[in-house]
């Protein structure tokens, strides 16, 4: 078997290199190739666990998903947690080796090209395509000696180049003949072709300013890619993802935004389900009378929690939560509820011990060791806003390393503490992609839509089949608006 390859770069953050490189996974696998992503470095805090316990950041996660294949760590062999202000977590095959501050990990990161190649390889021996992602822009002139994510990537895969650039912006030319012109000329040669996302409008009005730079550069537009609303999780470094979404009438509710937010691919789940409107929050006066409020994961707790204290945010929350409203936390938002936070070996902070909010009889001690493992039980003792859901199988993942101890209601049936439920309006729990268990989603929001008199919603379609909708969405967008033909010519063997 000859592997073919191909690299997606951009001329910026945000361009659309992952969701390019989840369309092409989708078109090869389609097409009746075995395909598998790669990103040998990935700067995120929403990240994913294996089946094997590794962490992974979730780009390549749904790009697995459009090539129909397992997600596994070699697909994003380094993966970066911004812990807090100085310090990132190293994640090297799915486990951390520790924190590290930008300049020790910049003089670091050469040093794992091996690690790399060692991933790359084992894709390059069994399967037919490989689609890598590069990172950022491919000309931070001032890294680029270090670089082992763009270009160098390229080089050591031996892999042919596009370049996808963002229209939606602005200065679409200037960025596309920028970043061909700061590249090296040998670099250069591997660039085979340009990609215009987000284009709003007529192409006909486009089409003399592709001509010209194609031959200013040399280099051929393949696809101009219409700016659609199809929804699939992109990278997090800039994302629209905070945007509120409103629905008139419907179910309130408020994210708190945390300084750490991790996870928050958590909630694409409630953004489907009917008649729900989401805003995310980061200040009291921002509350507004809202149905549910969620506590989210975050890779700094106790930091996080502070902030939150001081804030005022806390105090209306556990306000609130006396009145009715719905509270739920998630992992760092479970241990935020708690009545005590303990950090003895400073794992996160150097606050070795914090008041929670209270609203739980938990305590949380953070662990030297990191547990990350995908989750599957079953529920019971369920009441609540789970009632009614005793033996349903749930499934998720988790990633944190406080443990959990107290007194209130398991509702899984683990002998630790995985999910706990209080009164009728309280649930907290360490599962990431809870929301993603269909029955869970709509006993919340039955709960929420039975007390303000609204009707009751019946079995709606699952998280993983909505996504596979979307996933062929931008498959037949792609296909309509990029020449595949020249994509199957550039592929490099
Ligand atoms: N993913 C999370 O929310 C992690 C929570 C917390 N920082 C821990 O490590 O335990």
């Amino acid at each position: 078997m000859k592997h073919k390859n191909l690299m997606i770069v951009g001329t910026s953050s945000g361009a659309g290199k992952s969701i390019t490189v989840a369309g092409l996974c989708r078109i090869f696998k389609k097409d009746g190739y075995t395909v598998c992503p790669f990103k040998s470095q990935n700067m995120a805090l929403n990240s994913f666990v294996t089946k094997t316990g590794k962490e992974m950041g979730r780009a390549q996660v749904v790009q697995a998903l459009a090539s129909e294949i397992e997600p596994e760590a070699f697909m994003n062999p380094i993966l970066l947690k911004p812990t807090t202000d100085r310090k990132i977590q190293v994640i090297v095959n799915g486990k951390s080796i520790g924190n590290m501050s930008g300049i020790e990990y910049g003089r670091y990161k050469t040093s794992l090209k091996p690690e790399i190649m060692k991933s790359y390889n084992h894709i390059k021996d069994n399967y037919e395509i490989s689609v890598i992602e590069g990172a950022g822009s491919p000309v931070e002139i001032n890294i680029k000696e270090e670089d082992i994510a763009n270009m160098k990537m390229a080089e050591m895969a031996d892999a042919p180049v596009i370049l996808v650039a963002d229209i939606d912006r602005g200065g679409v030319f200037a960025s596309i003949y920028g970043t061909i012109m700061l590249l090296s000329e040998n670099e250069r040669k591997r660039v085979k072709g340009v990609i215009i996302n987000k284009f709003r409008g007529d192409v006909n009005i486009l089409k003399p300013g592709l001509k010209e730079i194609e031959t200013l550069t040399g280099v051929p537009v393949v696809g101009v890619i219409p700016y659609s609303n199809v929804d699939i999780e992109d990278e997090d470094s800039v994302t629209e993802r905070f945007n509120s979404l409103k629905s008139n009438n419907g179910i309130k509710i408020a994210i708190i935004k945390l300084k750490h937010i991790s996870n928050f691919t958590d909630f694409d789940a409630l953004k489907i389900a009917k008649d729900v409107s989401i805003k995310y929050v980061s200040s009291p006066h921002e509350l507004d009378n809202e149905d549910i409020i969620i506590l989210p994961g975050t890779k700094n707790t106790i930091d996080d929690l502070k902030e939150i204290k001081d804030n005022g945010l806390a105090k209306e929350i556990i306000k609130v939560s006396k009145n009715g409203t719905t509270i739920i936390g998630i992992c760092g938002g479970f241990q935020m509820l708690g009545d005590k936070i303990k950090d003895p070996y400073g794992i996160e902070s150097n606050i070795k011990e914090i008041p929670g909010l209270g609203i739980l009889e938990l305590e949380t001690i953070m662990e030297k060791e990191k547990n990350t493992r995908q989750y599957e039980g079953k529920l019971k003792n369920c009441s609540g806003l789970l009632a009614g859901l005793n033996d349903e199988k749930i499934n998720g993942y988790e990633i944190h390393q406080g443990v959990t101890f107290g007194t209130e209601q398991k509702v899984t049936d683990d002998d630790r503490i995985v999910a706990v439920v209080k009164g009728d309006n309280i649930f907290a729990t360490y599962i990431h992609g809870i929301f993603d268990n269909e029955c869970v989603t709509r006993n919340i929001l039955n709960y929420v839509r039975s007390r303000k008199g609204m009707s009751l919603e019946e079995k709606g379609i699952s998280f993983d089949e909505y996504r596979m909708l979307e996933l062929d969405k931008l498959e037949k967008i792609m296909r309509e608006n990029i020449d595949m033909k020249k994509i199957y010519e550039i592929l490099g063997d």
